[in-house]
């Protein structure tokens, strides 16, 4: 059938790759698309490297000139001039050899390699960051995912920054090995649309109506919209009549079509919520939970007396009551902020999870680096988190900063796992504010917390007996448009015994 599903996705995943080679000129082996920081020190990449090609340009114009001064000579020299008739004057002669020879070495020499080797010596070298494959195909995966997640259409994520074709495109294919048919149709389609505003300007593409219009068709089919897949397959069959393996896919639909009772309707996406983590990202809070949070209270603390907060108390909100999740407004200042995000970007890496050094996973998109305390700041925060909390720092981990990319998130977990010495409490420090998506979720409690740049938020992740609360599973939601820093101060269990005394009830 139609070269099979199979042969179809190999034959986008070649051209996905091609696509992929054709933009991206070099590895490096840096990130870029994990971490919006990262993506945005491109621009000083982009600068240095606009100079240096300029410089390039101007090198490779005047090496031109050099060539073609060269041929000028060649082409003056008397034996070339008539060749039916040499010279045998012996001068003549010597000036041939000489000249020929300067101007063999010189075509050599200009030819062989670039007068400004400097250039290449930059492209290949680690000096330059510029993104990778994975980097440009990561980042086309993190936007379908902001897509499901927060619903979107290709004209709501283009609103800022519209695509061209081939970009389009570029997502739909994406979208198509990833089996996310109805996206990859919306992808296709706005595609679509452009090509047929610009069709006129014969502008150099990717692909061709006809590819793209099969893509239409097979998105469709896929989804199970027969009816647009007939369409789209008519609509081909139009431009290309000789076409065998259209016919038979328009045979296929066309007799499934009576077989199939369900019709899905692929132009409109579903809004329904497919879990509580997503619809809570997308601010759908339930109408009961919003009011219990409006109950909750501020004041102001001086974590129980506290000398250093005697004269500074603490700005203190209940988010939340059962799990208690406590916000501290304003617990870090912009400077200090500012200071941890300049000490951290040097350090980013890709962001684990799991045990031990952990593995890279599209559960946890992010980049982030545990601080020693190096700097007068951390500790200055660690000891501020201390007063807040009451804990004790002795078991801590290390402050661990992390700033989150394209779509960046990190999916429902629990900080805790079942452990000896295990993560008793997280304190989260928001060092941004985000303006659009990023939230904190608790999808057991249905509770949403805005990052708010200065403020922390606080929980406990186990019960007083030492069990995991399954209420403290959480999320971070995809960044839909922002630059996301947060602060995380893991607290564990083992020093805590006078603090916070252990309970043998099974309830606590
Ligand atoms: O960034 C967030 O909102 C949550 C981060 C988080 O849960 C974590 O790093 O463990
Ligand atoms: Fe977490």
């Amino acid at each position: 059938m139609f070269g099979g599903l199979d042969v179809l996705k190999m034959a986008i995943i070649k051209l996905l790759s091609f696509v992929a080679c054709v933009w991206v000129v070099s590895t490096t082996g840096h990130e870029f698309f994990s971490s919006m920081d990262q993506v945005m020190q491109l621009v000083e990449e982009k600068r240095n490297l606009l100079e240096q090609f300029n410089s390039f340009i101007n090198a490779e114009e005047e090496n031109l000139q050099r060539l073609r001064s060269g041929l000028e000579i060649l082409r003056q020299l008397s034996y070339f001039k008539d060749p039916e008739n040499p010279t045998t004057d012996p001068v003549a002669a010597y000036k041939l050899i000489r000249q020929l020879r300067i101007l063999w070495l010189t075509i050599i020499i200009t030819t062989e390699k670039s007068p400004y080797i400097d250039f290449q010596e930059l492209l290949f070298s680690d000096v330059l960051k510029i993104p990778s494959e994975e980097d440009v195909e990561s980042g086309a995966l993190a936007l379908i995912k902001l897509q499901e997640t927060y619903k979107l259409y290709p004209v709501n994520l283009t609103k800022e920054t519209p695509l061209n074709e081939d970009e389009a495109y570029y997502l739909g294919l994406n979208a198509y090995v990833q089996d996310k048919f109805q996206h990859a149709f919306h992808w296709f389609l706005y595609t679509l649309i452009i090509f047929n505003e610009t069709e006129s300007f014969n502008s150099i593409r990717a692909f061709t109506k006809e590819r793209l219009l099969e893509h239409l068709g097979s998105s469709a089919y896929h989804f199970g919209s027969l009816p647009v897949a007939i369409y789209f397959y008519q609509q081909l069959l139009k431009r290309d009549p000789t076409n065998e393996d259209v016919k038979y896919m328009l045979k296929l639909c066309r007799n499934l079509r009576f077989y199939r009772t369900s019709n899905p309707d692929i132009f409109t996406l579903n809004t329904e919520s497919t879990n509580s983590y997503e619809a809570l990202c997308r601010g759908e809070v339930k109408q009961r939970t919003s009011r219990r949070q409006r109950t909750l209270s501020c004041r102001y603390s001086t974590g129980g007396g506290n000398p250093r907060l005697i004269l500074a108390p603490l700005k203190e909100e209940i988010e939340w009551d059962e799990p208690r999740i406590v916000r501290y407004h304003d617990i870090i200042s912009d400077k200090e902020i500012e200071i941890l995000k300049n000490i951290s970007r040097p350090l980013l890496s890709r962001s684990r999870v799991g045990s031990g050094s952990g593995t890279v996973s599209n559960i946890r998109l992010s980049q982030g680096v545990f601080l020693e305390e190096d700097d007068v700041v951390v500790v200055h925060v660690n000891q501020r988190i201390a007063d807040a909390t009451g804990l004790s720092m002795e078991t801590a981990e290390l402050l661990h900063v992390q700033n989150y990319g394209i779509g960046g998130r990190y999916e429902t977990h629990y900080d805790a796992g079942d452990q000896q010495n295990e993560r008793i409490s997280t304190f989260l420090i928001y060092m941004s504010d985000v303006e659009i998506g990023g939230a904190t979720v608790f999808p057991k409690v249905g509770v949403a917390l805005q990052p708010k740049k200065g403020s922390a938020v606080f929980w406990y992740n186990l019960h007083k007996n030492g069990d995991l609360d399954l209420r403290t599973m959480h999320a971070g939601c995809p960044v839909l448009m922002g630059n996301k820093w947060v602060a995380n101060k893991w607290i564990h269990e083992f020093g805590q015994e006078f603090i916070r005394p252990c309970s043998l009830s099974e309830w606590e």
